[in-house]
This record gives structure tokens, sequence and C-alpha cells, in this order.
């Protein structure tokens, strides 16, 4: 599919910097460009090989806009398939304006929101879960959420699919020829295998369909709600795992009201950290307020650390908060261990298999805390080639698909006629399309395109 227009767009973020990057794409690129381009070797850019750069000026009639380095890339063989151009310039935004805005007059047109990479897309250059991945890769902010995107990038995640989609395309022809066939008795497809393909199929969408909560609290940062009665030291803890005064502490029971979350990466994993206000019965209304919020933030999170002195005994409350999140994943930290000696700390071990010890005020204990949470949230040992789905869309396309799989898969324990197992396996094939974007249409690609930025 060609697109008749040419496109540009600063490549590079808007504002003063080093250099700038002008990026144009479409059949006038190069024409265009040439016009305006006097190289130092006097060679005319039109002539020059794909995939070189020229040093000389860029021209607007008989002013010179710039000293500029222009590369050519001719198209199949670019960024989009198309020809394309790119100009570093001077980065002072007001060269970058007079040189896009020579470009716009000359019969460019600005791009929109992504466009460079949805032409990449329509072009054939990668198909639609390696552009959204793209974009990921863009917004990455830590080395997992990095590695899961340049890995969707690399086309892993597509492959899988693709081969899931051919497998079950070859069977869905066998049967549909059974259909040309109705009224005799015959069997193209054998039934034996494709319930073996649609248990292959069935693991493989679990897996991936599994693999989304690790994905989105990746991206997300893993949440960790901070709990515990007034003046534990929450809101210490947190201040020493931030390695931030973020929030205020004092020895006044009841301090922190509201929720108080930041971010940190440990060992290249996102974490959220949740303070929460202290837990008690109060008859103050905003503390009653505060307090129903940190119950809230239990229910939201990953991993709750329950954390209380050590040199008080808290096995009722323990108990309780255990029989009311029995789901839910708690660590016992106990804190203010310089208030206590060896003897009680081995006494509390003993009675706690996986506790904790800290001084949140010291700082003793934090580091190896963080070594902890990195180990229970598995996403520190996170695969090289691991396949995570992070994406909302293509959750929803895999649960749909897994849906329609089992239906086909309930089809053939009943024995169902060709033609209505035919209809679901069709359903199975259009959701597994939608993801690497076999199937798409033009809203689908409006929406996820229009939330790059310009330029990419
Ligand atoms: N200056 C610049 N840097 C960039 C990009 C870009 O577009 N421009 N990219 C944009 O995201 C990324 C690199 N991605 C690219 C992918 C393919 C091609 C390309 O020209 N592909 C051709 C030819 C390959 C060859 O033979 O060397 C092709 O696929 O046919 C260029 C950049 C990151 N860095
Ligand atoms: N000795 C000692 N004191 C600590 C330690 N950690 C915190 N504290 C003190 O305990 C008091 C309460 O600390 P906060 O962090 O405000 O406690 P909190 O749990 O957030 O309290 P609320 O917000 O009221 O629920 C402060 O005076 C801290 O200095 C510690 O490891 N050892
Ligand atoms: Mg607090």
């Amino acid at each position: 599919m060609i697109q008749n227009d040419t496109i540009i767009a600063l490549a590079t973020p808007s504002g003063a910097g080093a250099i700038a990057v002008i990026r144009i794409s479409g059949s006038l690129a190069i024409s265009l460009v040439s016009e305006h381009f006097k190289s130092v070797t006097n060679k005319k850019l039109k002539e020059q090989k794909s995939h070189t750069i020229h040093l000389g000026h860029l021209m607007d009639g008989e002013m010179v806009l710039d000293e500029v380095l222009v590369s050519i890339f001719k198209n199949p063989h670019s960024y989009t398939g198309e020809d394309v151009i790119e100009i570093s310039c001077h980065g002072s935004p007001y060269i970058q304006q007079q040189i896009i805005q020579l470009f716009l007059r000359k019969g460019c047109r600005m791009a929109s929101a992504g466009e460079f990479t949805m032409r990449a897309f329509l072009n054939g250059k990668m198909d639609l879960s390696q552009a959204e991945a793209v974009a990921d890769l863009i917004a990455s902010d830590s080395a997992a959420a990095h590695q899961i995107a340049m890995q969707q990038m690399r086309g892993g995640f597509s492959t899988t699919i693709n081969d899931l989609r051919q497998e079950l395309l070859n069977f869905a022809s066998l049967i549909e020829l059974e259909l040309d066939f109705s009224g005799e008795d015959v069997e193209f497809a054998d039934r034996r295998q494709f319930n073996l393909l649609l248990q292959k199929i069935t693991k493989v969408l679990k897996d991936l369909i599994d693999s989304f909560a690790l994905g989105n609290v990746i991206k997300n940062g893993i949440p960790i709600a901070i709990v515990g009665e007034p003046n534990v030291g929450k809101s210490t803890l947190l201040n020493a795992i931030l390695n931030e005064e973020r929030a205020i502490v004092s020895d006044i029971p009841g301090t922190t009201r509201d929720t108080v979350e930041d971010q940190i990466a440990i060992g290249g994993v996102n974490f959220r950290f949740i303070d929460t206000a202290g837990l008690r019965d109060t008859s103050d209304k905003v503390e009653q307020i505060g307090i129903a919020r940190a119950f809230e933030k239990i229910e939201q999170a990953q991993l709750v650390i329950y954390l209380f002195e050590a040199a008080k005994n808290k096995d009722a409350e323990i108990n309780t908060l255990r029989e009311k999140y029995k789901d839910k994943n708690i660590l016992l930290i106990a804190n203010k261990i310089d208030e206590v000696d060896e003897e009680h700390i081995a006494s509390l071990q003993n009675k706690y298999a996986k506790i904790q010890f800290i001084s949140a005020k010291t700082g003793l204990g934090i580091e190896d805390l963080k070594q902890t949470l990195l180990s229970l949230s598995n996403a520190g040992s996170l695969g090289k080639n691991d396949t995570i789905v992070t994406n909302n869309r293509h959750y929803d396309a895999l649960l749909k698909a897994l849906e329609a799989i089992q239906k086909v898969k309930e089809g053939m324990d009943m024995e169902l006629s060709s033609d209505l197992m035919a209809i679901d396996i069709r359903e199975a094939l259009f959701h597994l399309g939608e993801i690497t974007g076999s199937v798409s249409t033009d809203d689908l690609l409006g929406n996820i395109f229009s939330n790059f930025c310009i330029g990419k």
C-alpha cells in the first residue's frame, strides 16, 4: 500500500539541543531535499546510493539555512519502506522550524503521531504488535520493561502467534473441505491430531494470558502496600527505601493521613511503594477515611508489608490480617530492632518463618529487604526470551481467542458437525490475527498510532 503524500516531522525532542533530526518520508522526499541541498562534493543527492550520509548546505533560494548532514534511504529499504531523508541540523528551534516550514511550503505535510511507524506497518516492515512495541520501548523506564518491549519488537510474540494461527488455518481448511462433501461421510481432518493441536494452542494462550499479570506490573511498577499500626515506622521505611524524605515522619501516632506513593527501580524492576495511614480504631473522620484507603491499597497490592515494632507482640493482629487476606502475599517485617536484643530477634525468627528485621531509622536491613522484594516479585528472574504480554489489546484478543478455542474443543467432544466447528475456528483465527494486525480496521490503527509521539 503506497501513501501518496510525503510527510515530515522533527524526530528529536522539541527545544534546543546539540543536533536535531528532521525526518521526511514519501515519494517526494529525495527530490525535494535534493533541490535544496548543496553537497560539498557537488554531487546531486538524487544520485547518491541508499544508506549513505552527506555533508552540505540546506538552501532556501540563495539563503543558507544551515550546514547539515543528510542521510538517504531508498524504498523499500528504509524504516517506513518508502523513500526517507533524514536531515541532521544544528539543534536550534529556529533552524528546525525554518527547515520544516521550507518543506511544508514545497509540498510535504506534517506527520501525525505515529505516522512513520504506521507506514512501516502498512508497508509490511513490521506487524502490529511490533509497531506497538516501538511505543512501549520509547516509554520503558526500567531494564525489565525495556527487555519485554525489545523482545516484542524483535518479533518473538508475533512469531508465536503466527505459528499457532498457521497451524489452525491448515486445519480450518481441511474442516471446511468436509463441508463441500456434506452428506458423504468423509473426514479430511484427523480428529485425534486436531485435538492435540487444540491442547497445544490452549496451553500457549493460557501461558500468554497468565504472563499479563506480570507484564502489567512490570510496566506500571509492582505495587507494594506498607501497612501496620500507627507509629510503627511505615513512613520512615518508605523514606529509607526511596532514599528521600518523601513522607512526613513524626512520633505522633496518626501522622500519615492519606496514602503516599512513589516508584523506585530495584535490580532493573520498577516497584511502587504505598505508605498508608496507621490502622487503629479512631473517631477522627479524616483518619477513618485514610484507614479505609489503606485497606483498599491492600486489595490492590501485589505484596503487602505488615510492619510492626519488634518489641511488641502482634500475634493476634497478624493472625487477623492473614485471616482477612488469605490470598494476599503478606510479608512480616519487624522494625526498630535497634530497640531489642539478639535473643528477642531469635525468638521472633523462630515464631515466623519468613520474617525480616529492619531498623528503618538507621537503615539496617533495608538492602536485604530490597533483595527479598525483588525475588518475591519473580520479575527479576525474567528470562531473556520470555514472551510477556503487557498490552491490554493483546490480552483482550488472547482471551477471546482462548474462548473460541474452548468452544471448538467442546464441539469436538460433542462430535459437532464440521460447519459449526468451522465457525468457532474462524473466530479464533480472527482474534489471533487481530494481535499481529493481519486483520485490522482503520479505526483500530488510528487508535493505536495516535498514542505515539509525533515524529515516530
Ligand atoms: N537516524 C535514525 N536512527 C534510528 C531510527 C531511524 O529511523 N533513524 N530508527 C527508527 O525507529 C531506529 C532504527 N530502526 C531502523 C530500522 C530500519 C531501517 C532501515 O533502513 N531498514 C532498511 C534497510 C536495512 C539495511 O539494509 O541496512 C530495510 O528494512 O529494508 C532504519 C532504521 C533507531 N534509530
Ligand atoms: N528507634 C527507632 N525508631 C524508629 C524507627 N523507625 C521509625 N522510628 C520512629 O518511629 C516514629 C514513627 O515513625 P513514622 O515513620 O512516622 O511511623 P508511621 O508508621 O508512619 O506512623 P503513622 O503515619 O502515624 O501511622 C518516629 O519517631 C520515627 O523516628 C527505628 O527503626 N528505630
Ligand atoms: Mg506514617
